[in-house]
């Protein structure tokens, strides 16, 4: 029987190359912050995971990880009521989620390495062999402020969008494509949406201004979004403005900034607000958490999908493993790892075909840390002028009068 107890938890804070991509908070940064969490048990069995690499989120980790040892990867209880312990009174159950989260993915790769098995058995089993995602479009700068251009180059018209589209196609196969939107005028960014549908005829759509629209704004859209997209995502400010959308429409609106931990869903039932939820296992918890949130959304008729930020191999390998395990995951996946040239597991990025993924082959996640990789990637983080993402301050850099706003439009 092996011994399942936790000697040691580490957590490495990482930077990784991000191209200036645009959202409605502004430009991403050159590098995108995030960390990797080991988990070492008694036997010396490595669990990986992957998460935020916010101040908040890594001192969060910094007093768990201690807490952690002695204890059994099996134990969730036990690893929730250190969570609790261990973070400031009062801290928002948010930070809660994506701290204690971040451990338990890390805890399961550990148990599935020490025992032989994968996570998505262990999640309750696979029922699908290919995990789809979507293409994930955005507007961007040619480059970051004061560097050249990117070999994706400048992309702010209907034109440019469609060219993006059509390279993730061709290099990825992916079906879905979602365009995030709330940088531009929306007139023009649904503008952008009819062009891809005119390239795409047959490719589902989602649009995400990321709360940017105001409610008028996006009751004005509708006849035009109608027929076109497959969901509306978070087109306003939180759960009682977009119920006022949805109730205006059969196009079904999803989130996956206002339904984020437990206590949104009974509001958001109520009010009828989101009829879909965009699942992350960062937010929720870890991946029972999201097992456990799918359940729901079947009990409930909500359409499940899975929300994503700039991210490497490991969250991928769990997102895919949590994936493969949810029966009613009723959309192609979200991912930004076609945006990511660098990688922290060995052999490279996972690798898309027909736009799905298969499950990395092995025991628990699958997938092995590249030290030299991480090594090289924590430096990228040392090296770094900031510790948290900020995008408006980016955004600034190339729109000198740029203004955040959500809703702005
Ligand atoms: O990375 C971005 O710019 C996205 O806007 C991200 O921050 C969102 O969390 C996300 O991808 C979304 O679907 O809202
Ligand atoms: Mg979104």
């Amino acid at each position: 029987m092996p011994d399942l107890r936790i000697a040691d938890v580490r957590v490495t804070p990482i930077a990784f190359y991000d191209p200036p991509l645009l959202n409605n908070a502004g430009c991403h940064q050159p590098f995108a912050l995030r960390s990797i969490i080991e988990v070492e048990t008694e036997d010396g069995v490595v669990g990986l995971g992957e998460s935020y690499g916010t101040s908040a989120v890594l001192g969060g980790l910094a007093a768990l990880a201690p807490a952690c040892r002695g204890f059994a990867v099996t134990d969730l209880n036990g690893l929730w009521q250190r969570t609790r312990e261990t973070l400031p009174p009062g801290s928002d159950v948010r930070l809660l989620l994506r701290v204690g989260g971040a451990v338990e993915v890390a805890m399961w790769d550990a148990l599935g390495k020490a025992t032989g098995q994968r996570v998505v058995d262990m999640l309750g089993g696979q029922v699908r062999a290919r995990v789809p995602f979507s293409a994930y479009l955005f507007y961007k700068f040619a480059g970051h402020a004061g560097e050249a251009a990117d070999d994706w180059g400048e992309v702010l018209s209907p034109e440019q969008l469609v060219d993006e589209a059509r390279r993730m196609a061709d290099e990825h196969g992916f079906r879905a494509i979602k365009l995030k939107a709330g940088v531009l005028e929306p007139e023009a960014e649904v503008a952008g949406l009819e062009a891809l549908r005119e390239a795409f005829p047959d490719s589902p759509l989602r649009i995400d201004p990321n709360g940017g629209w105001h409610v008028h704004t996006a009751l004005d859209l509708l006849p035009r979004l109608e027929g076109l997209v497959e969901y509306l995502e978070d087109p306003t400010v939180g759960i009682a403005g977009n119920a006022v959308v949805q109730a205006a429409t059969d196009v079904p609106l999803a989130t996956n900034m206002y339904v984020v931990e437990p206590s949104h869903l009974p509001p958001n039932m109520a009010q009828d607000g989101f009829r879909v939820i965009l699942s992350d296992h960062h937010y929720w918890g870890g991946l029972k958490a999201s097992r456990d949130l799918a359940e729901i959304c079947r009990i409930w008729g909500l359409g499940l999908s899975m929300h994503s930020n700039s991210h490497l191999g490991i969250s991928l390998a769990a997102m895919v493993h949590l994936a493969a395990a949810t029966p009613n995951l009723t959309y192609d996946c979200d991912t930004h790892s076609p945006w990511q040239v660098d990688e922290v597991i060995e052999g490279g990025k996972l690798r898309f075909e027909g736009g799905a993924l298969r499950l990395p082959e092995g025991p628990g996640l699958g997938v092995t840390l590249d030290r030299v990789a991480l090594a090289r990637l924590q430096a990228n983080f040392e090296a770094l002028d900031y510790r948290d993402r900020d995008d408006a301050s980016e955004m600034r850099k190339h729109w000198p009068n740029w203004q955040f706003g959500r809703p702005k439009f």
